[in-house]
Parts: C-alpha cells; structure tokens; sequence
C-alpha cells in the first residue's frame, strides 16, 4: 500500500546550509498495518513525515527517492497537483499541536465542508453535513460537536475532532504526530481507540504513528521503526522491538523511559548520553556511533549497510545478532 525507497530530503537554512533531515529511508508497510516511528527529538520523525506527502515547499527540499502510494508513485508530482489530488485523500497529516491551529472563529462544520469541498466541489452543505453526521457517530463524537467552535471544545475532543475532519474523505494513509502526547491520559486512551476504529472500519487503510516515545507503541501500532539522525536505525514487530530491540539506540531508548505497564519495563535507566549529531555534517560510518557503548573505530569509517534478518526484522549496526545478544 504505501512503499518509500530511499527517500532523502533536506532543509536548506536562511544560511544556505544543508540540513539533511530524512537521508535514505525506505519502508514498506501493507494495507491493514500500523507503523509506529519513535525516536529522540530532532532525529527527522517530523520531517519524514511532511516528506512522505510529496509536499515540498521552502525550506524543505526534496532530493531524491520514491514515494508509491497504492501503486501511485506521488514523489515526483507538482505541488499543486499533490495539494489537488492527493492530500487528504490519498494520504493525511495531523501535524504535531494540530488541534491548537484550528480557527477559533469557526463552526467544526466549516472545516468538514473546506475539506471536501476542495475535493468535490459540487456537493451540498446538506450532503456534507450528512457526511459529516453519520462519521462522527460512527467514530463517537457527539453531532452536536459539529455547530460548535474550537474553542468551545476540550482538548482531548478537539484532537479527536481534528483526527475526524483529518480523515473525513477516508485517505488511503494517515499520519499523526505526536497525536496524544498534549493530551491527560483519558483523552490520549480515546484518541488512540479513535485511530484503531478508523483503521478497524477500514476508513484509512495504512496508519503511521510518530512519538518519541518507543514504549507507547507497543499497544497501538503493528511494527515500529526506530529513528536516529534521518535514518531508520531499526524496524520490526512491535512486540520485537518493545521487548528485545537489537540496535544500541534502540535499547537505550527503551530503557531511558519508564514504562508503566507490567512486564514491559519495570525499572528506569538512564536516558541515553550524548546528543544526536548535527545533520548539516553528519558523521561518515554509524551516526550512533560517538555515542554507543560497544562502538569499535571500525563504527566511524564504515558505511553500515541495513541487515534483514530472516524473521524480517531490519537493523543498521556493524555487530552480529549474536554479538549484539552477548553485550
Ligand atoms: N525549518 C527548518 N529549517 C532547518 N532545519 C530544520 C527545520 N525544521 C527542522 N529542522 C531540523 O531538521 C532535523 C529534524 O527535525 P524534526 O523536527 O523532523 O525532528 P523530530 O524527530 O520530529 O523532532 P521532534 O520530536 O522534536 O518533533 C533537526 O535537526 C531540526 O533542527
């Protein structure tokens, strides 16, 4: 359904230099599956995310790959033909904070018919609203929700209403970033009950969930890819990767968070030292490097190549399986 193949795309800054947020990523990931994308702050979740739309604009510039949407390949489309045809339809992005940047001044209603208008010009407020009705039922949202204002809403329910206008014309991928980590605990549980209704009803067909924090994946999304320095670093089931992650950094990212959930982690470790390094000059060799506790000199000058492990798990390290197992 959705298949990137070594995407790279970069910032470039007032400065004219080069911020190579997204370097090389590929994933594929079927009709039915969620994939989770966790990693540390500034490792390029966001940015992937933005670039998977096809959707370039200044300071974001796209250098080379493929992005194939159900047998579409939209990496190389217009701008204006990628906002006519496929954003919201094709693919939807709920940016992080996404429920602050809805217009106060406006019914909920008005947002829905913005959205569909842009896709189907000729339909009428009356079939919009029946549209818009019968989805926010099906998805748990008081009908009344629709004649309010943002504003009037709590938080959680204006994510929750944001994710229903987001996915209102049933694009075939979603994205959400960050999509509950604003809110208390109750209103994160029902905006995740709302993600997995919406791919249970078959209303979108692939969703990617990014988060930095890797844990909370294991109960929402199918497969995780862990993100360091605009690469993916590692990739499998959720369970694999919550439970027996192989990359360093990816076991330092579980361990650096608590978990509170019985027999995923009981305990804190320390959070991972160092910082990422920067992407306008990264690192030759494994980016990881400088800061991984079992990192040879071999780590700093070699290209690491992605291993596909026979299960179809992905990682990107120098050390074998076994050795990684014995450290
Ligand atoms: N508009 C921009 N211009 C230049 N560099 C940018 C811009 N936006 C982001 N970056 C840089 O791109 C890199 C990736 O940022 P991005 O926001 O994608 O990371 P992230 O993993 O989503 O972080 P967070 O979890 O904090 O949202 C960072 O080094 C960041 O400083």
């Amino acid at each position: 359904m959705l298949e990137v193949q070594d995407l790279r795309t970069k910032y470039v800054t007032r400065f004219r230099e080069n911020v190579y947020a997204v370097d090389g990523v590929s994933l594929k990931i079927k009709e039915g599956k969620s994939i989770g994308i966790a990693g540390e702050s500034g490792c390029g979740k966001s940015t992937l995310a933005l670039s998977l739309m096809g959707y370039y604009f200044p300071p974001l510039h796209y250098i080379s790959g493929d992005i194939i949407i159900d047998g579409k390949n939209i990496s190389k489309l217009k701008p204006d033909t990628i906002r006519k045809r496929i954003l919201g339809k094709e693919i939807a992005y709920i940016p992080q904070a996404a429920m602050n940047a809805l217009n106060p001044t406006q019914k909920i209603i008005r947002f829905i018919e913005d959205v569909i208008h842009a896709h189907h010009p000729d339909a009428t407020k009356k079939d919009i609203y029946d549209i818009a009705c019968e989805r926010f039922e099906i998805l748990g949202l008081p009908r009344s929700v629709l004649e309010k204002h943002a504003v009037e809403l709590s938080g959680g329910m204006k994510q929750r209403t944001v994710i229903a206008i987001s996915t209102i014309l049933s694009p075939k991928v979603l994205i959400a970033d960050e999509p509950s980590s604003a809110l208390d605990v109750t209103s994160q549980k029902m905006v995740i009950k709302m993600l997995r209704e919406l791919m249970e009803k078959e209303y979108i067909k692939v969703m990617i969930f990014i988060t930095h924090e890797l844990p909370l994946l294991y109960n929402v999304t199918d497969d995780i890819l862990v993100m360091y320095a605009g690469q993916i670093v590692e990739s499998g089931t959720a369970k694999q990767m919550v439970f027996d992650p192989l990359h360093p950094y990816s076991k330092g990212l579980m361990g650096s968070i608590i978990v509170p959930e019985e027999g995923v982690r009981d305990h804190q470790l320390t959070a991972i030292p160092g910082t990422p390094p920067s992407l306008k000059n990264p690192p030759k060799g494994c980016r990881f490097a400088p800061r991984c506790p079992y990192a040879a000199p071999v780590c700093s000058s070699m290209e690491v190549p992605d291993i596909e492990l026979p299960n179809g798990r992905h990682y990107r390290c120098l050390m074998s399986e076994r050795k990684i197992r014995e450290v």
